[in-house]
């Protein structure tokens, strides 16, 4: 099994907690035969940023999918924060991503008529869950937009918009922060800001980010990467390198 332990520096006490995410041999096949996932096993312990990367049609966003609980496995096992995502139905399972799990887009997702505010607090709402101010409010002042909360997503940067993304993301303090090539839309230095954004936020205050990236630079500022080729976890790499990242991908494009 392909462990995360805490980083360097992290604190210990949570070691008896349950990782943020647990997969046990998950396997994904479409039509009874395409297998994309092949037995992956990971398990990522909070306050980590893991960086997923692959050749494109390796299953990373198959894996993605699975294990923040959008697509069910065919088999093997999902849990996010302990509890089993895997395996429950729709409703289950839906409930459970809106509680447990924050997700960041490369194209923002923010919806163009509510303010910032109200963008940032509607996973609260849609979960009947009752906002922390105190945690809001730290929120969007670490992020850097407590002075922009009136604002629709329009009248902001695609920096700021991803800003506020990322701290709708966090609102509900999930187990786990998944984002989808988050700085792609984004020119090197506003990506960079973002990138040590979230590095800040997984080191400072113990969140964990499962971050798909194409970018060997992006996948640098995690903790560690894991590299996933024909559907399997090919190799993972603590602390990486983005001149190593980009050797590997190159030799797999070459297989
Ligand atoms: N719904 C589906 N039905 C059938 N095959 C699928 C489905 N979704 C994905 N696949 C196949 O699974 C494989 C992995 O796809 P996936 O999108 O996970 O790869 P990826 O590594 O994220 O690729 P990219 O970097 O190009 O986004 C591909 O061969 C793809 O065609």
């Amino acid at each position: 099994m392909t462990t995360l332990t805490a980083p360097l520096g992290a604190p210990r006490s949570a070691s008896a907690r349950p990782p943020a995410l647990l997969m046990r041999e998950v396997t994904k096949t479409y039509d009874g035969a395409h297998t994309v996932l092949d037995r992956v096993s990971l398990e990522v312990q909070r306050g980590t940023f893991l960086a997923v990367m692959g050749p494109s049609g390796s299953g990373k966003s198959t894996l993605l999918h699975c294990a923040a609980g959008l697509d069910d496995p065919t088999s093997g096992e999902v849990h996010v924060g302990g509890h089993r995502i895997s395996g429950l139905g729709e409703t289950k399972r839906t409930l459970l991503r809106r509680n447990r799990i924050g997700f960041v887009f490369q194209s923002y997702n923010l919806l163009p008529s509510l303010t910032v505010e109200e963008n940032l607090t509607l996973p609260l709402r849609q979960s009947g869950a009752a906002a922390d101010r105190t945690w809001l409010r730290h929120l969007v002042e670490r992020v850097g937009l407590a002075d922009l909360l009136d604002r629709r997503p329009a009248e902001l940067s695609g920096g700021q918009q991803q800003r506020a993304a990322i701290a709708r993301s966090l609102a509900a303090r999930p187990d786990v922060v998944f984002a989808d090539e988050p700085t792609g839309a984004l020119d090197l230095d506003t990506a960079a800001g973002v990138l040590d954004l979230l590095r800040e936020l997984v080191d400072e205050w113990e969140q964990t980010v499962v971050m798909v990236t194409h970018d060997p630079a992006a996948a640098a500022r995690a903790h560690a990467a894991c590299v996933v080729a024909d559907g399997r976890i090919d190799s993972y790499l603590p602390n990486p390198d983005a001149a190593e990242l980009a050797r590997r991908l190159t030799a797999l494009g070459r297989r």
